[in-house]
């Protein structure tokens, strides 16, 4: 299978002496070689991913869409070390954390929202106590002002919303509220991993608006996964293109939407006809 990429954009400047760190010198915040994670063995072995590389830049939304099985979610699982990988190499902040254990510390750095906002939330928690759990991880770090900013940063009134409980919420603010507790550890990377997925047209668009707001004012990086390529037309800056664990197609959002290199690319838009009607 052909690999369709484009150059990296705003390839790392080398550092001018040894004292630079990898973010003055604009090196990626993520670097991934050869990412291969395999289940099963023999003749029933499933290659989830597969030999993918590409870099994430800081403060840039790169989207890695594919349809359901192309090995998106176990690539997320990597990059938040829940799943170690089968070979390959995994460099987050100039570091390689391939065989990294100290998930505690990594965690600080990278933090994820998933697709069901609901079953994250215990019922009987307000959304202060929810927030506050985070305390486990930010001891006397997690000061009232920084819940208050967390939810400031999602678009949330936080008088309005710390005292309820997760049924008096939508699924846009309960899904926000997600994104808060993440933004309380101050990650410099946030995984979405179909983070939209529940919500209908109008709720995913203002999630979607957090995003990038959160790209565009805190120079968050984000990887946004999601199986709907029309989705990363309003949010990336990158998109990677997953089919069976291999990734066929990596380039600036505009050159893949608009001017798709592999046929697997041409056929996730072809599933998106007001894309085209629109442009
Ligand atoms: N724990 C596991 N054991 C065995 N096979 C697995 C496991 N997790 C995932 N797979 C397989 O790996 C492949 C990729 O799955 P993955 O969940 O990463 O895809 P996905 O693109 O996230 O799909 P979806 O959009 O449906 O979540 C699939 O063939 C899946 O069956």
């Amino acid at each position: 299978m052909s690999i369709e990429a484009d150059p990296p954009a705003g390839a790392a400047t080398p550092a001018a002496d040894g004292t630079e760190t990898p973010a003055a010198t604009g090196a990626p915040l993520v670097v991934a070689e050869h990412l291969t994670r395999v289940f099963g063995r023999g003749s029933t072995a499933v290659r989830a991913v597969d030999d993918v590389s590409f870099e994430l830049r800081r403060g840039e939304i790169t989207t890695v869409v594919g349809e359901s099985g192309s090995g998106k979610s176990t690539l997320a699982r990597m990059l938040l070390k829940l799943l170690p990988v089968s070979s390959g190499r995994l460099v987050f902040d100039g570091a390689d954390v391939t065989g990294r254990t100290d998930t505690t510390a990594y965690w600080r750095q990278v933090q994820a929202v998933f697709q069901d906002p609901f079953s994250a939330f215990n019922q009987f928690f307000t959304v202060r106590r929810l927030l506050a759990r985070s305390r486990r991880l930010l001891g006397a770090e997690l000061t009232e002002q920084r819940m208050l900013d967390a939810l400031e940063q999602v678009g949330l009134p936080a008088g309005d919303v710390l005292g309820r409980y997760p049924h008096q919420l939508s699924g846009g603010q309960r899904q926000r509220v997600m994104i808060a507790r993440a933004l309380l550890m101050r990650p410099s990377l946030l995984i979405a991993d179909e983070a939209t997925s529940m919500l209908d047209a109008s709720l995913r668009a203002t999630i979607l608006n957090v995003l990038t707001d959160l790209r565009d004012r805190a120079g968050l990086t984000i990887l946004f996964i999601t199986h709907d390529i029309g989705q990363a037309c309003y949010v990336s800056d990158q998109v990677l293109v997953l089919s069976q664990g291999r990734l066929v197609e990596a380039g600036p959002a505009e050159r893949v939407i608009f001017d798709p290199r592999h046929d697997y690319t041409r056929k996730l838009l072809a599933d998106v006809p007001r894309l085209h009607d629109a442009g």
